[in-house]
């Protein structure tokens, strides 16, 4: 090869080649002996006329055969003989021929590649020299070839995966936006219209609907972080709806920079079911859809704990059909079923949705009640509330394929707080009270403590027959004087009772708490108002009782209803009374219930005239701030303190307390309970300016025992004990 060629092809040697050769250490023709590229030289009519070392070892041609300068149809040919290159030889040579003379006419190089039989890659890359003939020259890409090949191959298992698997591949922008969604699924399911250009929350997902429900995957995505099956549910395009779980990780360019996210996708629709079925199958009973034993045994150990924290009381109810062996027998086991179902569907729209029903097998079901109350009895009053409420349910008669069945239910009940007894002991006294229940006649419910049950039956008694006395007129109106500093009536509080025709006269105390927790309290506060108004107006026509006011108890209730305003207008118009001389009594309890509401309605009646007195007042919880907006003309210290008000230091300081408050709030105070001259003298001196107790009168009824006018200090008032001189 000579050195002025060499000349015309500078930096195809390696830099220390170079450097060897500017030190003048190597031959020109030495130089490229080093060379890796292999170099041929060709002349005008196609002979061999030069070639570098490499051309032996990369093109694997015979020393013998490029010493003796050969044409190149002789190298092609002796190529093509050994298998390097593929096809017929003599085309072979005129597309050699053909590619030589167009770098000639275009000055273009001709660059082309083949795999030698060894199995090399060979770039090869032809000049045109300036003065005819060629240059060659060879370099080895085997490996680049092998790594496109692999690039190749892999490219082809990704898309065999994504073609032939459930997943699917994606990736995002840098603000998560899908900008590839690529498989089969999507494009069976036609997913990709959907998503692209759109963030995955962007999309509506059913079980994701609020944003903090995609908090997990957008804190991932934050701190770019990769995340694993996050799962979605949507609705494609088909209109069913598809479980799919997310899988990515972040993705950096080379100088680190974020570029997105991709990962796969993966239709888990087909596992959730399965899951959903089991858990139905685990959990839930296959007629009814109820829980079933263990979900439900599960369920009142939670409750047990909740019960033990809260202080609330729970109840187990056990209910089983008394004569569903019979139904089954004789109408065969489908309409047994279908009055299964039909029962257990009664059962739960008969309780809250948080009350937890169960069917444990056969015609056996459970209701577990929670939150009952923190005091016992109240607590299994409302639990016998709610199984009389499924006894009246299930004892419906009901068409199940066309026949009229009816089961009636026995009902057991027993109550549990706290997690002193298993499970299995809860169950066992509800099952034992339900054969009380059985055992009683069936069609019943029955507490698995008698003496509750006594309790509670003997309250029920009390209801039923309280209602009937507001009906058969047992109620009275009691009344007791209230007297000035001189002992003169100037009013009466009104007080309800009730003479019943076999215990007699029924106090308050027994009769009120029932009426409040069934409801009765409202058409009874309604009786009240009614005849407390009459009375009004039958004093108004007597000049010794015309300025007397008369006040009433009001319940809660009846304060909550949104007609009382309505109620007590009417009440007074009817009875033609004067709204200046009736008085309501609130006890502080009553004010903390809905404190806004209250005081419109009281100032509603406040305006017609009505004044209001705050009951039992020092034992609750009055504040000042809401005191000051109500608009109250009274308050009545508590006779609790008025009882040891002559030997307790400590009451003698409140009742004096609430003497100064009143004052400067100008509000009168009653003294309740005085029952000694000694009290009464002292609450004088104290500045108390009306009294109420048994010193001045017991309550007596409020219907007038003589004439109008001929008593002085009102109906069936004795004065006990002499009054003092104001
Ligand atoms: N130890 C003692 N007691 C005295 C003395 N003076 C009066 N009492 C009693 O104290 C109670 C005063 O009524 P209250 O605090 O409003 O307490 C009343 C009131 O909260 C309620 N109540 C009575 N009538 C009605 C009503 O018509 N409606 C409503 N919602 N509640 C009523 O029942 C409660 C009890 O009423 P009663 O049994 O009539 O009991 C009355 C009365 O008999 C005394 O000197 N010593």
């Amino acid at each position: 090869m000579t050195d002025d060629f060499i000349a015309t092809l500078p930096g195809m040697a390696s830099a220390a080649a170079d450097e060897a050769a500017r030190a003048g250490r190597l031959s020109v023709a030495e130089l490229l002996d080093h060379l890796q590229h292999a170099l041929v030289v060709i002349d005008a009519q196609g002979h061999i006329i030069g070639y570098n070392a490499s051309v032996l070892t990369l093109l694997e041609l015979p020393e013998d055969l490029m010493a003796r300068g050969p044409l190149i149809d002789e190298v092609v040919r002796w190529q093509a003989a050994r298998g390097d290159l593929k096809g017929d030889p003599e085309r072979l040579l005129r597309r050699v021929w053909h590619h030589l003379r167009a770098t000639q006419t275009s000055g273009q190089p001709h660059v082309y590649s083949y795999t030698t039989a060894s199995g090399r890659t060979l770039q090869g890359s032809t000049i045109a020299l300036p003065g005819g003939g060629w240059v060659r020259i060879y370099t080895d890409v085997s490996k680049h070839a092998q790594a496109l090949a692999a690039l190749r191959d892999s490219e082809a298992r990704f898309r065999s995966l994504t073609e032939l698997s459930a997943d699917w591949y994606w990736e995002w922008d840098t603000e998560g936006r899908y900008t590839r969604l690529e498989g089969r699924v999507v494009r069976e399911r036609d997913i990709a219209p959907l998503f692209i250009g759109r963030r995955p929350w962007d999309v509506p997902a059913p079980n994701r609907p609020r944003p903090e429900d995609w908090r997990p995957l957008l804190d991932a995505v934050e701190r770019r972080e990769p995340f694993r099956h996050f799962e979605v549910q949507r609705v494609l395009p088909d209109g069913r709806t598809y479980w799919f779980a997310l899988s990515g990780e972040p993705v950096f360019d080379a100088h680190g920079t974020f570029v997105g996210y991709r990962g796969i996708g993966r239709d888990v629709t087909a596992r959730k079911q399965a899951e959903a079925t089991i858990e139905r199958l685990a959990y839930y009973d296959g007629l009814t859809g109820l829980c079933n034993r263990r979900s439900f045994q599960d369920r009142v150990v939670q409750a047990q704990a909740s019960s033990a924290r809260s202080g609330q009381w729970a109840a187990l109810c056990f209910i089983d059909l008394d004569n569903f062996k019979d139904i089954n027998d004789a109408f065969g086991h489908a309409a047994g079923d279908g009055l299964l179902r039909e029962m257990a569907q009664r059962l739960r729209e008969s309780v809250r949705a948080e009350d937890m029903v169960g069917r444990l097998g056969g015609d056996e079901f459970v209701v577990l009640l929670e939150d009952l109350r923190e005091d016992e009895e109240q607590a299994a009053w409302r639990a016998q509330h709610v199984a009389e409420k499924l006894r009246q349910a299930l004892e419906r008669p009901a068409v199940i394929d066309g026949h009229d069945l009816q089961a009636t239910p026995s009902i057991g009940i027993t109550l549990f707080r706290g997690q002193t007894d298993t499970v299995e002991d809860i169950l066992g006294r509800a099952d034992l009270a339900m054969y009380h229940s059985k055992a009683a006649g069936r069609n019943a419910v029955r507490f698995f403590d008698p003496a509750m049950q006594a309790r509670v039956v003997q309250r029920a008694t009390l209801q039923r027959e309280l209602r009937h006395g507001l009906r058969d007129g047992e109620l009275l109106l009691f009344g007791q004087p209230i007297v000035d500093v001189r002992a003169q009536v100037c009013g009466h509080e009104a007080l309800l009772r009730w003479r019943h025709p076999v215990r007699g006269m029924v106090p308050p105390a027994e009769f009120i708490p029932v009426a409040e927790q069934t409801g009765l309290i409202l058409p009874i506060g309604q009786w009240v108002l009614r005849e407390a108004c009459r009375v009004l107006a039958r004093w108004a026509a007597d000049p010794a009782r015309a300025g007397w006011t008369l006040a009433v108890n009001l319940s809660a209730r009846q304060l909550r209803q949104p007609d009382f305003v309505d109620s007590v207008r009417q009440a007074l118009h009817a009875a033609g009374a004067d709204p200046r001389r009736l008085k309501l009594e609130l006890t502080e309890s009553l004010l903390l219930h809905d404190v806004e509401d209250t005081i419109a309605k009281m100032e509603a009646l406040a305006g017609l005239g009505i004044q209001f007195a705050l009951d039992d007042f020092g034992t609750g919880y009055s504040s000042l701030s809401y005191l000051k907006r109500l608009p109250l003309t009274q308050l009545k210290i508590d006779r609790s303190f008025v009882r040891d008000l002559l030997t307790d230091p400590n009451d003698a300081a409140i009742v004096c307390t609430i003497l100064q408050l009143a004052q400067s709030l100008e509000m009168e105070v009653v003294a309740e309970g005085v029952e000694t001259a000694e009290q009464f003298e002292v609450l004088r001196a104290m500045g108390c300016r009306l009294f109420q107790g048994y010193h001045f009168g017991r309550p007596a009824p409020l219907e007038p025992a003589q004439p109008l006018g001929e008593t002085p200090t009102g109906f069936g008032v004795t004065i006990i004990g002499a009054a003092p001189p104001a």
